[in-house]
């Protein structure tokens, strides 16, 4: 047990899929796992563990922003031994071509600040995805009849942008989309040499304002879910 997590020693998988709502989790395991098994229910942040294709897989909430998934991916990797961590998040589209429900594999992720700030201080780190896991990905999306995009995105610390000009130089400078987490996930990997991804679904889109409904949000990114565990066990 940690401060945050429940499970006892054993019952976190290596591989780890990590979604912001712990309601995704659930409803992840429920419908892609074998015999999953609730882990932690610490705070209502849903943990399981079971097995995909006969591999052992948990799939953990993180809540939201780099904050919360800190806490857990520190736990996870540094008390639980996690060696793959795979995001998968909503994100709002920066681009005409990225749709609402495309997937955007993130292959490197900008901030304004993280909680590893204070250990960069004047560096300007690069998150990057574990490469591997983004080719792996990236094959397994193709020819799903899914919108598939690959490139940077963008770990914001708001959902309610007080900066307009902040969305238009990323925009520019061609960043695919927003989230809340990424950045962090590939700091902490590459900190611990461990593999990570994040794999996004787009539920909104920045320039449009068009949006998936709250049901959908949690229960219709079946594709980013098997383009993850398909990446992780490639
Ligand atoms: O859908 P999740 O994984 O929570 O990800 C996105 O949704 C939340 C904001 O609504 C933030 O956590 C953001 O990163
Ligand atoms: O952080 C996020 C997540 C989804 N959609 C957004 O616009 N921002």
């Amino acid at each position: 047990m940690t401060f945050h997590i429940g499970a006892k020693p054993g019952e976190i998988a290596e591989t780890v899929l990590l979604p912001g709502d712990p309601y995704r989790a659930r409803w992840a395991a429920e419908t892609f796992l074998t015999d999953a098994v609730l882990v932690n229910e610490v705070r209502g942040m849903l943990g399981y563990t079971g097995t995909w294709k006969g591999h052992r897989v948990t799939i953990q909430g993180s809540g939201m922003g780099m904050p919360s998934l800190s806490i857990y991916a520190n736990e996870l990797i540094r008390d639980y031994g996690a060696q793959t961590l795979i995001r998968i998040g909503s994100a709002g589209a920066l681009q005409h071509h990225v749709k609402v429900r495309d997937v955007v594999l993130a292959m490197a992720a900008c901030t304004a600040g993280s909680p590893s700030r204070t250990i960069f201080r004047e560096l300007n780190f690069a998150p990057t995805a574990d490469f591997g896991l983004l080719k792996a990905a990236y094959e397994a999306g193709q020819g799903r009849g899914v919108g598939l995009h690959v490139g940077a995105i963008h770990s914001s610390d708001t959902f309610y942008d007080e900066r307009p000009d902040l969305s238009e130089q990323l925009q520019r400078h061609g960043v695919l989309a927003i989230e809340m987490e990424a950045a962090e996930l590939y700091t902490l990997a590459a900190r611990y040499g461990r593999r990570a991804l994040a794999v996004l679904t787009i539920s909104d889109h920045i320039l449009t304002d068009e949006a998936l409904p709250a049901d959908q949000r949690e229960r219709s990114f079946a594709d980013m879910i098997e383009i993850a565990l398909t990446a992780a066990f490639a």
